[in-house]
């Protein structure tokens, strides 16, 4: 309970402001709120889902626009025009995400910068919307027939949507669907081998954002009583970036933070600098360069996580008690062991005149691990990518469970039972090693981002949790659970990677070098765990440069060189093979 107390005191204060606070002062706490939900949307698009945008004043301007045509021209309700502004801000997002969001790097802030302008222009050039002028006369917003004309009621309205922004997404990301939207920032290529479609949940996030910074536009727009361009201008879509990156963008209430401490003391410095050097202009914005700089060295990020290490802290683990009694989510059908599980027939792939996979033939079978090693530039990595849906083989067959796979994507296998692990680990280091590994769950559970908003996927969740919780105990690490993933050491992080990939039930493990970088005693710890799953009736294929794991562990051992497979056979025969040997030792003693 003591961990809520800082949040009763802030509704506290936001109850009773209207009773202390008169004139520009309330003005100003109705305008930090409505930058609070503006900068919301960029917590989830940039802070979750690492996607930065310069542009979301332009979704501000819609929204607000929206509002103040539809009810000077035509006429429409109020309440209306705010489904308009919404439809308009969604078209506007879905077009401009499917658009700008398959773009990586520094291309995609360039082009939010590109929008940004491009939609402040016409609001400014456009003769229907009032050019530079922009429109006045907005009538009044009334609800229940209760005329919205003071700074306080409005006070109440932008706080409670701030409230309920924070509610609903906190809600979301503590989900299945927040699970994934979190994986964006793991990379493409994790987030689609755990089933996540990194397309989709781009666009809702952009969409979320959008439709938040339209909701700010239209409130303003009533608040008002007329908008013009100036506040929907690029400036003021950096600003919003600003207050979430000095609050703390990776979290809500660091948007929170960060608007209250960027927008409040920019209007103090506004107001009183002036005076205090004797001149006019607006110096404020030197002083605060400045101060970004420091804040960005010192606090890259951001001032909530020093802010909450004062905090009380929760005592218990979130979901400890909550989800003991729910059962874990029913498991697929196994095949029986011995059971043909992958099947590789003249698998080639070229890189332009280099061919880095030729012809390569194999089968993997339930209940056996089969090892794939050779020296480096062997082509095991381009391989294991085709195997798993990364890249395309050039020609050949793969099936999986007795079904062409060469031509799926990673979610399509991933769908299918096929679950792998990274050479250079990928977990969400700040997520927790519980989150981590019930994101390996993902395919299995239903619920849309809607559900999981108003926690109407309770019971899923549970169960989910359930089973995380379950793999992590094959793995032997249980009571890391709620740990940061990347507090542990790199050893029990890809212990995480295999309870990740065990979370999604599947018939095959892939595990690209597993052993890499671990000490003796992890490895041999990681040899029992494979060992276990085995007998469990899994098929291990796993790519390794470590010989003696390998000898000790596999079952079956296929060796490459220069794209060829050299050799396949069981670990004693391939110790003695001649061209291993050649391969490994250029051919001098034993491969292993
Ligand atoms: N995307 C690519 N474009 C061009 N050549 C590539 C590409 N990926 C791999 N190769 C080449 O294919 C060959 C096989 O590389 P690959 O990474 O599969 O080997 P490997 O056996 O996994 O090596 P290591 O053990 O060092 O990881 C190498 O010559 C490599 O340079």
């Amino acid at each position: 309970m003591l961990y809520r107390l800082p949040l009763i005191a802030f509704i506290l204060a936001l109850c009773i402001a209207p009773f202390m606070l008169h004139g520009y002062p309330m003005l100003m706490l109705n305008y930090v709120g409505l930058s609070v939900i503006v900068v919301l949307g960029l917590v989830l698009l940039t802070g979750v889902g690492g996607l930065t945008s310069f542009g979301q004043a332009a979704f501000v301007g819609m929204g607000a626009y929206a509002a103040a045509w539809l009810t000077t021209t035509q006429d429409w309700n109020p309440w209306l025009t705010l489904l308009a502004g919404l439809l308009l801000t969604t078209v506007a997002a879905v077009v401009l995400g499917w658009v700008t969001l398959r773009m990586s790097g520094h291309y995609l802030p360039l082009s939010t910068l590109a929008w940004g302008i491009a939609i402040y222009l016409t609001f400014g050039n456009s003769q229907t919307l009032g050019g530079q002028t922009g429109i006045t006369g907005i009538p009044p917003l009334s609800l229940f027939g209760w005329q919205l004309t003071e700074s306080w009621q409005f006070h109440i309205l932008i706080w409670a949507v701030v409230l309920s922004i924070i509610w609903t997404v906190h809600n979301m990301l503590d989900s299945r669907e927040g699970r994934a939207m979190r994986a964006l920032k793991g990379g493409t290529l994790m987030a689609e081998a755990m089933g996540v479609n990194t397309t989709r949940f781009k666009i809702i996030l952009f969409v979320l954002a959008a439709q938040y910074a339209c909701v700010a536009g239209w409130i303003y727009a009533y608040m008002q009583r007329f908008v013009n361009p100036t506040p929907f201008s690029l400036g003021q879509g950096i600003e919003y970036l600003f207050m979430g990156v000095v609050g703390g963008i990776a979290e809500l209430w660091g948007g929170v933070v960060g608007s209250f401490l960027y927008a409040l003391p920019r209007e103090w410095l506004h107001s009183h600098l002036p005076s205090l050097l004797g001149r006019s202009g607006s110096f404020e914005g030197i002083i605060f360069g400045v101060l970004m700089i420091i804040i960005l060295q010192r606090a890259p990020e951001g001032l909530w996580p020093h802010l909450h290490r004062l905090w009380p802290r929760r005592v218990s683990a979130p979901d400890a008690l909550s989800n003991a009694a729910a059962a874990p989510l029913d498991s697929r059908l196994r095949p029986a062991r011995g059971e043909l599980i992958l099947q590789l027939n003249a698998v080639t792939k070229r890189f332009g005149g280099l061919v880095a996979n030729n012809a390569i033939s194999f089968e993997v079978r339930a209940g056996e691990v089969l090892a794939l090693i050779g020296p480096n530039g062997a082509g095991k990595s381009t391989l294991f990518n085709c195997i798993s849906a990364v890249s395309p083989p050039s020609s050949g067959s793969i099936r999986f469970l007795g079904k062409p796979v060469e031509r799926c994507d990673s979610r399509k296998v991933a769908r299918m039972g096929m679950s792998r692990t990274f050479q250079h680990v990928r977990l969400l280091p700040r997520m927790s090693v519980l989150d981590n590994v019930a994101l390996g769950a993902h395919l299995r559970g239903r619920h849309s981002f809607v559900a999981s908003a108003w926690r109407l996927d309770r019971a899923q969740e549970q169960r989910i949790l359930a089973t995380a919780r379950d793999a992590l105990e094959r793995c032997g690490l249980c009571e890391k659970a709620h740990l940061p993933a990347g507090s542990l050491p790199l050893g029990q992080q890809r212990v995480v990677e295999i309870a990740r990939a065990l979370a999604a039930d599947p018939s095959l493990l892939l595990l690209d070098e597993p052993a890499a970088g671990l000490r003796y005693l992890e490895k041999r710890e990681l040899g029992i765990l494979l060992g276990r799953l085995r007998k469990e009736g899994l098929a291990i294929l796993l790519v390794e440069h470590d010989l003696d794991f390998v000898m000790e562990l596999a079952d079956r051992v296929v060796v490459m060189d220069f794209g060829e497979k050299i050799a396949e056979g069981l670990p004693q025969e391939i110790r003695r093979h001649p061209a291993v040997i050649e391969a490994y030792l250029g051919g001098v003693g034993d491969a292993a």
